[in-house]
């Protein structure tokens, strides 16, 4: 319901500033209950992101780390987000926390799908913090205008945990965590960067038919504040 908007000069001052309350999130929770958790989006934006939390001074050990949504195929694919978390956040200290992928070696989405919902649920949800990313047909996680499993993954009826997902912008199967599993994180943030996903934002916020443009469910209906961090 509510957003916050934070405009930063160029990628750098934005990806030093998230880290830091990214790292200020993580470590209030390791204090507060002694463990962690953080899902994060792939795609080209939150590389510089990555590469500055992976140096944060924080107990990486307690802190688990996942995905948001994650393309079917496996981790040496170029296309794998677990591939890109891997080459720019565990990295140094941060090489320390535990990772969960999305991606399983079994025949289907769905099949993965089941399997990772029993691994996450009991031990990282509601996330401490969430990152998502925004593609410019307005979708977030793999929530894909004409995604086949659309409706259910923004249900908030659906129950936390990862669903497959088919669409034809998507290329791949994906796998995404539900919208439930993403509203009300600890620190929800949106991550944008560029002139052309400033006006995706404003398109999406100047409507509500969340079918056209997914993203909508977040701006309008997560329980947590979503912050947004954009740069040109
Ligand atoms: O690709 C992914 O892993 C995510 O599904 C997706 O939601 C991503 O965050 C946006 O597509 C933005 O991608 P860019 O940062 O590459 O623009």
């Amino acid at each position: 319901m509510t957003q916050n908007m934070k405009k930063f000069e160029d990628g750098s001052a934005l990806a030093a500033a998230l880290a830091a309350d990214v790292a200020d999130t993580l470590a209030a929770a390791i204090a507060e209950k002694g463990t962690a958790s953080i899902a994060v989006s792939g795609g080209s934006t939150p590389k510089a992101f990555f590469r500055t939390l992976s140096k944060a001074d924080i107990d990486w050990e307690k802190v688990t780390i996942t995905l948001v949504d994650e393309r079917f195929v496996p981790e040496d694919s170029p296309r794998s987000n677990h591939k890109l978390v891997k080459e720019n956040l565990l990295l140094g200290p941060a090489a320390q926390a535990r990772f969960i992928p999305l991606y399983q070696n079994v025949k289907t989405a769905e099949e993965a799908a089941e399997i990772v919902t029993n691994k996450v649920s009991a031990t990282s949800l509601p996330f401490d913090v969430v990152v998502l990313g925004m593609g410019t047909d307005g979708h977030t996680a793999s929530f894909f205008p004409g995604g086949d499993t659309l409706g259910r993954a923004l249900d908030m009826k659906t129950p936390a945990g990862v669903m497959s997902m088919h669409a034809e912008g998507a290329g791949e199967a994906r796998l995404t965590f539900t919208f439930s599993s993403l509203e009300n994180a600890g620190l929800l943030v949106l991550h944008i960067e560029g002139q052309e996903k400033m006006d995706v934002l404003e398109k999406a916020l100047a409507g509500n038919d969340e079918t056209e443009m997914p993203i909508r469910a977040v701006l309008s209906r997560a329980t947590s504040p979503v912050n947004i961090y954009w740069a040109p």
